[in-house]
């Protein structure tokens, strides 16, 4: 399994993206789409009932600007019909109140019985409504209409994204996501194009015929969710496995060489398993938990995005038409102007697909609330001026605002919402976001009317300056809240990623690390400067127990008793570095290289360490504390290593390149160079004393650019065995295939501070200080070693440990 890690190239300092790619290579998402259209077909489908909202902001903000509607609804004031702001407040309110009432009885009915009975029943409730609303002769029953279709709403808005992200693959989640927001433009644009045709008609029927054009959607979304596959993951979670799986060998299409089917399924099973293993972990898993620790963080992120939404313009812009009828721009110019408006929007929809891969999510949203602050400031200030060209101006920046707002924030902001939630509580987070969304549409659509009304402030297109406010209050908002560190607001996700890979294989491999690979050549080259220095230069920094300095074909693996094919020279960040830099007369700038190369990885390290930190129920800094480089008694090594080439000539012996062992530190990151491979793992280890047994090796692929990690037996023993530090060898080379030239890696150990204390959250092994795992660890080097050379009486090694008692202690 791989990891992304991304640079996200924030402000807020160097900061890291993960992004689990589920095991599978990684693919792009246009990869990803031409290999499943199903999935494609069927996200876009549930995707689709959320253009029922958009058409129902349209058709509400039409019918209250045609004549027909004004004259059942209306009354009037000054010679003019107009639609009472209470009405038409309470109207866009309530159905909002509808939605937020919706989407609280959706998350549970669609953990009980399934995404399939919540489109269901959201149908339903749609036909009834808006049956009403079309029968309806007076406001009061439109109202209840107006509720009831926006119960349905609740359900839809919850359901797309929710089902779409949970049969999309992972490349393709973003894109399908943000589909939701494309189709709430398309619903808009829709009511928009027809209602336009409505306007010389001053019967009922003018608005009616809108009313009734909102049958099309419950009536698709009812067929839809007769032929949709359940959510795999509806299914899993409710131990209907084979259920499960028929579900996804609908949406995947099986190849000769792979079935992505049941590698969903056990990709879905193992995410449940921690899902599980978590909530046991953590106590719960209850609107509650939303409340607290980093949960809180995310739910406020979560529902923030919609208060964003709302305060960047979204309530006012929904009110365009009504509005600009009111400032007096003729209706067949906002008419034109708001489809054309809408077309941009999707268009603009549609770009941030592209957009989102290149530019952060955070860096989105800030320029969205930037760019829309802009427009509105200056509908605003245009709102001052009564001259034809104002007007004019005005019309165009309300409808075209669609061009920042839809790629920016419009789309980030779904993709943010349906990312930031932890898996655990993806359901209960996307339920208080779709509520956080009705409510402030409900209050912001409240008091728009209001605002704009002739018979009420009569802001006019100064109304503009409200949201104004808002946005700046917005954009404080996320600049301090979202810092859209995938790392930080998808922890959860890699943390299961990390834990699965943990408990069964023991390495695992990170890609978008953020370090750059010319950071990674310049070390190797600064490995080679030091390994291509005479030997006797190389000698005055030699190895000590301490575990630091150069060693040269001494180390003796208890598994094989014959000394490695290698010379190392061990590096420190503390005290007992004194004196054991190589001077830069012979490498010149050595020890600052190092030093910046290891705090690179020492940043990287404490990323994932914080991740295991939360896989096992410790608090999130648990390990970088017991781990921390600035204590002079620090322990972790940065090894050089360089492998000498290996004669192809048969001549009987064995020529080990690193014989088998496993590390004893918490977590090992290797580098390897270009193509040079070797590097081999036996997982299946169950306690921590164990030795290697097992003759099944397994090749590591070396991905360039990757770095591969791997858990040592510090961590085995902190988890209770429950991660394991599998054995692992840089292979002989004996065989066509293998690789016999010379060979450089380098490999990062992260060692306990010594005053470090140790103890799993089981407390199967005695509490232990860093100090005394780090001497327990080198006195069981010492006595597998002194059996494994007392049974070779003859010495088989090949070559002559140089420093015999060096390399009896020296372990790593
Ligand atoms: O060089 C390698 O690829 C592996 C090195 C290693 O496992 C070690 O030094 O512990
Ligand atoms: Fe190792």
């Amino acid at each position: 399994m791989s990891l992304n890690i991304k640079d996200d190239d924030l402000k807020h300092g160097a900061t890291l993206e993960m992004v689990e790619d589920r095991g599978h290579p990684r693919i792009s998402a246009w990869d990803s789409a031409k290999a499943n259209p199903k999935i494609i077909l069927y996200s876009t489908c549930a995707c689709m009932s959320s253009m029922l909202w958009g058409f129902d902001i349209g058709v509400s903000s039409i019918s209250t600007a045609l004549p027909g509607f004004k004259l059942v609804f209306g009354y009037e004031y000054n010679g003019e019909l107009l639609i009472s702001a209470n009405w038409n407040a309470l109207w866009t309110a309530m159905s909002s109140l509808g939605m937020l009432l919706g989407s609280v009885v959706c998350g549970w009915l669609a953990d009980f019985w399934g995404r399939r009975a919540g489109f269901i029943v959201g149908s339903a409730l749609s036909v009834v409504g808006v049956g009403i609303e079309y029968a309806a002769a007076n406001a009061g029953t439109l109202l209840a209409g107006k509720i009831i279709n926006g119960l349905a709403l609740g359900f839809f808005l919850t359901l797309a994204p929710l089902y779409a992200s949970e049969i999309a693959p992972m490349p393709l989640r973003p894109t399908l996501t943000a589909a939701v927001n494309f189709f709430i433009n398309a619903g808009q644009m829709v009511a928009i194009g027809i209602g336009n045709t409505r306007f010389a008609n001053l019967s009922p029927s003018s608005y009616k015929v809108l009313f009734a054009a909102q049958w099309a959607f419950p009536c698709f979304v009812l067929i839809f969710s007769l032929v949709m596959p359940e959510s795999p993951w509806y299914l899993c979670r409710n131990g209907h496995e084979e259920a499960a799986e028929r579900s996804l060998q609908r949406l995947y299409s099986k190849t000769e060489n792979s079935d992505p089917a049941a590698s969903a399924l056990e990709e879905i099973k193992t995410a449940i398993t921690q899902e599980r293993v978590l909530n046991h972990l953590h106590g719960s898993s209850t609107y509650a938990d939303c409340f607290k620790g980093t949960n809180f963080r995310r739910t406020r992120i979560s529902c923030g995005m919609f208060v964003v939404q709302q305060s960047t313009g979204i309530a006012l812009y929904a009110q365009a038409l009504y509005f600009l009828g009111i400032i007096g721009l003729p209706n067949s110019l906002t008419f034109k102007l708001a489809l054309a408006g809408f077309g941009v929007a999707m268009v603009g929809n549609m770009l941030s697909w592209g957009i989102m891969s290149y530019v952060g999510r955070r860096k989105l949203i800030l320029i969205g609330i930037v760019l829309n602050c802009l427009v509105l400031m200056s509908t605003g200030i245009a709102g001052c001026f009564s001259a034809t060209a104002a007007l004019y101006y005005i019309g165009y920046t309300m409808n075209f605002a669609q061009v920042v707002y839809a790629p920016t924030i419009g789309a980030a902001s779904w993709v943010i919402c349906a990312e930031v939630s932890s898996l655990e509580l993806r359901s209960r987070t996307q339920g208080l976001a779709t509520i956080t969304n009705a409510l402030t549409s409900w209050i912001l659509n409240f008091i728009t009317p209001y605002l704009i009304n002739t018979d009420e402030a009569n802001l006019g297109a100064k109304a503009a300056f409200v949201w104004v406010g808002l946005s700046l209050l917005s954009l404080v908002w996320a600049w301090f809240e979202i810092s859209l560190r995938n790392f930080e607001t998808r922890i959860d996700e890699v943390t299961e990623q990390l834990c699965a890979a943990a408990e069964n294989v023991g390495f695992f491999a990170i890609v978008d690390h953020g370090i750059p690979q010319t950071k990674v050549d310049a070390m190797f080259s600064t490995s080679e400067a030091f390994f291509s220095l005479p030997e006797t230069a190389k000698r005055t920094v030699p190895w000590n127990p301490r575990n630091v300095g150069y060693e040269c074909r001494s180390q003796i693996r208890p598994s094989t008793g014959a000394p490695d094919q290698k010379e190392s020279y061990q590096l420190q960040f503390g005290e007992n570095m004194k004196d054991m830099w190589i001077s830069d007369q012979y490498v010149s700038g050595f020890e600052t290289k190092a030093l910046d190369f290891m705090h690179i990885l020492q940043t990287v390290s404490e990323k994932l360490m914080i991740c295991f930190a939360r896989g096992l129920g410790f608090q999130d800094d648990f390990f970088v504390k017991a781990h921390d480089i600035s204590k002079p008694n620090c322990q972790s090594v940065l090894r050089l290593l360089h492998y000498f080439e290996t004669p192809k000539s048969n001549d009987g012996k064995t020529y080990h390149r690193a014989g088998a062992h496993a590390d004893w530190d918490l977590l090992t990151l290797l580098f390897q160079r270009g193509d040079q491979c070797g590097l081999e793992i036996c997982p299946g280890r169950e306690v921590v004393t164990d030795w290697a047994s097992g003759e099944a090796w397994t090749k590591v692929i070396f991905e360039p650019g990757s770095i591969i990690c791997n858990i040592g037996d510090l961590l085995m023993s902190w988890s209770d065995d429950r991660f394991k530090s599998t054995f692992h060898r840089v292979k002989a080379p004996e065989e066509d295939g293998d690789y016999y030239g010379e060979r450089y890696s380098i490999a990062f150990f992260n060692q306990p501070c010594k005053d470090a204390l140790i103890q799993g959250p089981k407390k199967k092994y005695p509490l232990v200080t860093g100090e005394q795992f780090t001497a327990n660890a080198m006195e069981l080097q010492y006595k597998k070693l002194k059996q494994t050379l007392a049974e070779q009486s003859t010495d088989e090694a090949v070559g002559q440990p140089e420093t015999p008692e060096m390399s009896e202690v020296l372990e790593v």
